[in-house]
């Protein structure tokens, strides 16, 4: 795959052309919910059943979100990894695809501790999106569509069900809410600030009393 940068575990921040970037995204979750199947999808709109498990890649990729193009680097961590090497990815991230499969409850708890680890290490309102893979399996599945609704909710995420194994699934419209939100973040962080109230009054004054002591001149 081309833009394609892969490393057997361990953190994979190429940081080249950081600057033209305009979403970095980070994918995260349990081991085998169908992380690189969801990148892989979007990215190539096929689904291919077999992905390494032990490799983690950085892709950048073009696309055209809302009639603007905008550049995109997406991170698919190995969720085998767990705990292990996520911190520079985290800080890397502007907003995070968090993963469960619907058919692994255990995924689904995993995602709480994820969204905690986190938050904790950007100290800051973060921007993600929660996704519920594997929907094809329905007759497996052990975490119903309400409980992930709820989560979403919770963590202040978008959320959607959708299966990588499906062509016409809501992959593409994922990963574009996801740039949206962050460049919405990006736009909020850059306006300039407005000046305080007491700013403000200390400048009226200084100006008053600048006027005045040029009427009546120096003493
Ligand atoms: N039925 C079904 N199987 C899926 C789907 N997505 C992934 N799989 C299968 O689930 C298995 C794991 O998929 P991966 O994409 O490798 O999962 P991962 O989360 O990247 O796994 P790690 O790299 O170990 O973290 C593979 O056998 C995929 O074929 C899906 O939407 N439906």
């Amino acid at each position: 795959m081309k833009n394609q940068d892969c490393k057997a575990k361990g953190m994979t921040s190429n940081g080249k052309g950081k600057s033209s970037v305009d979403s970095r995204i980070m994918v995260l979750g349990r081991s085998a919910v169908g992380k690189s199947a969801l990148v892989v999808r979007y990215l190539t709109r096929r689904f291919i059943w077999e992905y390494d498990p032990t490799l983690e890649c950085t892709y950048k990729h073009h696309s055209v979100v809302d009639d603007e193009n905008v550049v995109m680097e997406i991170l698919d961590t190995a969720g085998q990894d767990e705990n292990i090497h996520r911190e520079g990815g985290v800080r890397w991230a502007d907003g995070f695809v968090l993963v469960y499969a619907i058919n692994d409850r255990q995924s689904f708890e995993d995602i709480t501790s994820i969204k905690q680890y986190i938050d904790e290490t950007k100290k800051t309102n973060v921007q993600c999106v929660l996704v519920g893979s594997k929907s094809d399996l329905h007759h497996e599945r052990l975490v119903s569509t309400v409980e992930g609704q709820k989560l979403a909710a919770d963590m202040a995420c978008a959320f959607f069900e959708t299966s990588a194994s499906e062509a016409g699934s809501e992959i593409p419209e994922l990963f574009q809410e996801l740039h949206r939100e962050i460049k919405r973040r990006k736009l909020v962080e850059n306006k300039p600030r407005r000046r305080s109230s007491a700013q403000q009054v200390k400048q009226v004054l200084t100006k008053m009393f600048n006027k005045q002591t040029s009427k009546t001149g120096p003493s």
